[in-house]
Parts: C-alpha cells; sequence; structure tokens
C-alpha cells in the first residue's frame, strides 16, 4: 500500500500511517507535473487545501481509492470527478472547529483594539496610544453567516462577551438557534442592517461565493467590522476594500483569500484590515487532532471500512454505522445474487426495508445492495462511493420502501429486482448480532446461511430427488455441507439451496441438469 502525503500533517499522524506498515511518501511542496507523473503508483492521497484534486488529477490518479483531506473544506477537490471515478474522499470536519472559533474571535478582538497596527508601530520604536482606540464587543451585536460547527461555537463564546447573537442560516432547523440562544434573521438583509459585527461561517459553494457584496454592505451600519475565517471569496474583495473606503467597514480581519497563496488582492492595502495567511487551523491541537484523525480515516478507507466522515458517500455516526454493519453485508450479499441467477438487464430495483431495519439509516444499506448488484457485471470498480451513480447511468431506477413491521422476522429485507419480462425476488434476514440468514428466494423460503459456494436446484416435487442430486454431486466430487428444500404446493415446483465445500465446472452442471425431474441448477458465489 503506498500513501502520498502532499501536505504537511502533524508528526503524530504521520506516525500513524507509518506504523500501519504502508510506503508513507512525504512530499511536500511538489510541483504539479511531478505530482501527475507519480501519482499512478499511489493508492491515496493526503492534502490539506492547497493541492487542487480535480478531473485531470483523477485521470492520473489511476490507482488512488482515497483522497484525505487533512481538515475541513473540500473546496480543492471537485467531488463529481472523485464520485464518478469511485474515490472516495475523507475528511476532519470536526477536528479544527475549536481553533477555526478562537482565530474568528482573535481576529475580531486585534482588528477592534488594533492590536497588530500597535505592534508594529512598537516594533518601529514609536511610543504613541492616540492611532490605537478601539471597541469593545461588550454589548454589540454580532451577525453570524452559518451557524454550523464553527457558527456555533463562536456564538456561544461571545455570548460570554455580553453580545447579542444574530444568524442568518436557512439550511437549519429552528431548534438549532434556540439550542445556541441566538436570534434567527430569516434574510440575510436583516441581519446586514442589525449587524455592529459580521462574522461568516458558511462553505463555499456557488451561493456564497460573493454573497457578502456591495449590496449587503450597503445596507450595513457604519463602522462595521467584519471577519472571515471561513472561505476566501465569500466576503468579496472588491466590496470590501469598497466598503472601508466609504466608511461603512471599519475594522476587520481576513484568514482566507479568494486566491491562496495570495500576494495580491485589494485587502492588503486597507490600513484597517489586518490579514492572516490561512491560520484558522494552525494549532498544535487541531493539528494534532486532523493530522491523527485523518491517517485512521485514509487507513480505514483503504481497508475496505465504511468510515465515519467520507464525504462523497452518506455519513453515518459512529453508532448508528454498528447498527447497521450487519445489514450492509446481508445487502451486499443478496444483491450479489442477481446477475448469477439472471441474465435479463435490471430496469428497477426495489428495496423494501422492514421490522427494525425500517427504523435504521438505510442509504448506506441500499448502496451495499447496489454495488453487489452490479459487481459481478461491470469491469469499473464499484463501490459505495459510485454505486449510486453508475445504477443511475445504467437506467436502474431504484426505489425504496419501508414497513414499520414484519410479521415474521425482527428486521427484514427484500429485493425485488424488476426486468423487461419478470421479477426476481430475495430476502434475508439479521439473527441476534451477525447472523445473516437468506430467507426467500422467488417465493420460496429458506433459512440458510449464505457462504461462498451455493447450489440452487429447482425442480419437480417428487420422491427421490435430493438422493438424486446428492449421489450426482458426490460423484462429481463435491461435497454438500448443508442442504435445505422448499417447497409451496405439493407436487409442484420445489427449490433446493446447498451450500457446498468447493466450486463446481460448468461441466459438472450440465451433467446435473440431466437428472430427471431437475429443472435448473445454478452455481452461486455468496461469500
Ligand atoms: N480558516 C480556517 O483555517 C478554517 C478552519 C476550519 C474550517 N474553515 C471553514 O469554515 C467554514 C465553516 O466550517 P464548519 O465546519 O462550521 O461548516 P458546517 O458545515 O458545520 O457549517 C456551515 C453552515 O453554513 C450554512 N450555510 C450554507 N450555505 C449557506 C448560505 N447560503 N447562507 C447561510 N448559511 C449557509 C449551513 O447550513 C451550515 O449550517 C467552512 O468554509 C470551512 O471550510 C476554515
Ligand atoms: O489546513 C488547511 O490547509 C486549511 C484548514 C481549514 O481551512 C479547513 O478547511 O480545515
Amino acid at each position: 500500500m503506498k500513501i502520498i502525503v502532499a501536505e504537511k500533517i502533524s508528526d503524530k499522524g504521520m506516525e500513524v500511517l507509518q506504523a500501519s506498515g504502508a510506503q508513507v511518501d512525504l512530499k511536500l511542496k511538489i510541483p504539479r507535473e511531478e505530482l501527475l507523473e507519480i501519482i499512478p503508483a499511489y493508492d491515496a492521497i493526503v492534502v490539506r487545501s492547497a493541492t487542487k484534486i480535480d478531473e485531470e488529477f483523477f485521470a492520473h490518479a489511476t490507482s488512488v481509492k482515497v483522497v484525505g483531506r487533512a481538515g475541513n473544506g473540500v473546496d480543492n477537490i471537485d467531488m463529481t470527478a472523485a464520485t464518478k471515478h469511485g474515490v472516495i474522499v475523507v475528511n476532519t470536519p470536526d477536528a479544527n472547529s475549536v481553533s477555526a472559533a478562537e482565530h474568528t474571535i482573535g481576529l475580531m478582538l486585534a482588528s477592534s483594539r488594533k492590536s497588530p497596527q500597535a505592534n508594529m508601530a512598537m516594533k518601529n520604536r514609536i511610543w504613541d496610544r492616540s492611532p490605537f482606540t478601539g471597541t469593545e464587543l461588550y454589548r454589540k451585536t454580532v451577525g453570524i453567516v452559518g451557524l454550523g460547527r464553527i457558527g456555533a461555537l463562536v456564538a456561544t463564546r461571545l455570548q460570554a462577551f455580553d453580545m447579542k447573537v444574530i444568524a442568518y442560516d436557512p439550511y437549519i432547523a429552528d431548534s438549532r438557534f434556540e439550542k445556541f440562544g441566538v436570534e434567527k434573521k430569516e434574510t440575510l438583509a436583516e441581519l446586514m442592517q442589525e449587524a455592529d459585527f459580521l462574522t461568516v461561517h458558511t462553505p463555499k459553494t456557488k451561493e456564497t461565493l460573493g454573497m457578502i457584496g456591495k449590496e449587503q454592505f450597503a445596507l450595513a451600519k457604519k463602522g462595521l467590522h467584519i471577519v472571515n475565517c471561513a472561505r476566501g471569496g465569500i466576503v468579496d474583495e472588491e466590496a470590501l476594500a469598497w466598503a472601508a473606503a466609504e466608511g461603512i467597514v471599519t475594522a476587520g480581519g481576513i484568514d482566507v483569500l479568494k486566491d491562496e497563496p495570495a500576494t495580491t488582492s485589494p485587502l492588503f492595502d486597507l490600513e484597517h484590515i489586518i490579514l492572516t495567511p490561512h491560520i484558522g487551523a494552525d494549532t498544535v491541537e487541531a493539528q494534532d487532532n486532523v493530522g491523527v484523525s485523518i491517517a485512521h480515516e485514509v487507513l480505514s478507507a483503504l481497508r475496505g471500512e465504511v468510515v465515519p466522515n467520507a464525504v462523497n458517500m452518506p455519513t453515518l455516526q459512529r453508532q448508528e454505522l454498528e447498527q447497521v454493519k450487519q445489514s450492509l453485508k446481508l445487502g451486499e450479499i443478496m444483491g450479489k445474487c442477481y446477475y448469477q441467477l439472471n441474465k435479463e438487464p435490471v430496469e428497477q430495483l426495489e428495496i423494501i426495508y422492514s421490522g427494525e431495519t425500517a427504523k435504521m439509516e438505510t442509504e448506506m444499506i441500499t448502496l451495499a445492495v447496489l454495488k453487489g448488484l452490479m459487481e459481478p457485471v461491470i469491469q469499473e470498480k464499484v463501490n459505495y462511493v459510485n454505486a449510486g451513480l453508475l445504477a443511475k447511468n445504467r437506467g436502474i431506477e431504484v426505489v425504496e420502501s419501508k414497513i414499520a413491521d414484519n410479521e415474521h422476522y425482527l428486521n427484514f429485507i427484500q429485493l425485488k429486482v424488476h426486468s423487461k419480462e419478470k421479477t426476481f425476488t430475495i430476502g434475508g434476514t439479521v439473527f441476534g448480532k451477525n447472523e445473516l440468514r437468506i430467507a426467500e428466494i422467488n417465493g420460496f423460503v429458506f433459512d440458510v446461511i449464505p457462504t461462498d459456494y451455493m447450489l440452487i436446484a429447482e425442480n419437480i416435487d417428487q420422491p427421490g430427488m435430493i438422493g438424486k442430486i446428492g449421489t450426482m454431486l458426490g460423484q462429481n466430487n463435491i461435497n454438500i455441507a448443508t442442504m435445505q428444500v422448499s417447497r409451496n404446493v405439493q407436487g409442484e415446483k420445489a427449490m433446493m439451496f446447498m451450500a457446498i465445500d468447493s466450486e463446481p465446472t460448468e461441466e459438472d452442471l450440465a451433467k446435473i441438469t440431466t437428472v430427471d425431474g431437475i429443472l435448473k441448477v445454478q452455481f452461486l458465489q455468496m461469500g
């Protein structure tokens, strides 16, 4: 396993990677062309915010399975391209939030008290207090745009300064505003009009890029203090320069610029705007948290485990993950059966979750079913990341439904795979903690433990069939480990489900079908 670390992570993080036995190559500040040249040899890459991970990168990175973003924002990673190429992107969304929140407040205090400017004067041996009269935070109104992880940390900390905290975030429930004692503003305009201090904490998206522009500054009170410790460009730099010239903004702290690394921006010339070079997350604690977390995440993802912080997959809390783990296995195994037993292309996949499974986060189980379904028949690697997209591209409609109760089982997953001509059904359950069972195939009821090698035989329900098939398999040196027979109507069609100890050849199967009364025999690899 080869991992390239293209931007600095903490020593503790490096140690975790190295302890895994993987070859870990630290290539800091590697030129783009060189990275593209060597990347085909790597299974994973770890980056921060400076490395562009785009379509061109993925076109070269043919063996990369995981991109680890040591940090939070993923705007340097083309998520659509990653998903298309089946590459898992993992990040560490919580690991540096406290540091970013503290830097936000630091910038607010430093810019309000002009501390960096005073420091510069002192270093130039100028003792003069008069240019540095500042402003208190006490009893001022702070407007927060984006009340997510960092926005909420900033809110609660600023309440300790006796600030009135208002926020604009149209994407979260009212209960979150109540939880943090923050007054909700329905529009950005309202927030702009009321705020003495403004701080942005949204991700950089099409919607948020340039969101604080000239139009918004024009609504603000004169003397606004502004902080951007989120992403460059959310506060439009030209507009901020204009607002400063107009006396609308009189102080500010900016940690992030639109084009990084940056040495040009209108903000460099603004006396009252203090700048830092994207150091919101640069604390020993945050870097240790981030480094260790990303190392574990990348290694888990490489081992094929489901990771909690995968950005381009449904995310699950550890507890939820534990809950669905066995259902994921079951779903994948059942999905795997379809194309082994049927040749018709799938038009619609219906997944019915019932009993306890209906209460779970089923999004990931659906992906597991799709992964199992497509793996036997397509060349591309199928994983939890691209299974949904691949299914969509192949015209498979996925319909999920949930039924609270199941008459027979505590938990049950049923697949109804519809092709043009017919519908194949398979159902299964998890007994206890991890006992998987196939409980139904095409209307025949079983209680079968899925194993690597299985045979399914359809036969006429008549005396002697079990003996005949047993003898035939024995003659071909195939041992039956377990066998179950199911029928619905006496004398009609029956189904035998056998776990066998070795893989039969096509010839073996053809011979069995010559047995009188056997209608069909198929080999199924379930493990
Ligand atoms: N400066 C640094 O070093 C540093 C460190 C960590 C994080 N960050 C950045 O801080 C930002 C916030 O991170 P987070 O972990 O709090 O993210 P988060 O996802 O927890 O919260 C973002 C919030 O923004 C809200 N939001 C999205 N679009 C919005 C819009 N158009 N208007 C209003 N609200 C909107 C969301 O609903 C969400 O509540 C991100 O941009 C992240 O990259 C910077
Ligand atoms: O570590 C970085 O390069 C950026 C940190 C921060 O902006 C983040 O999004 O986590």
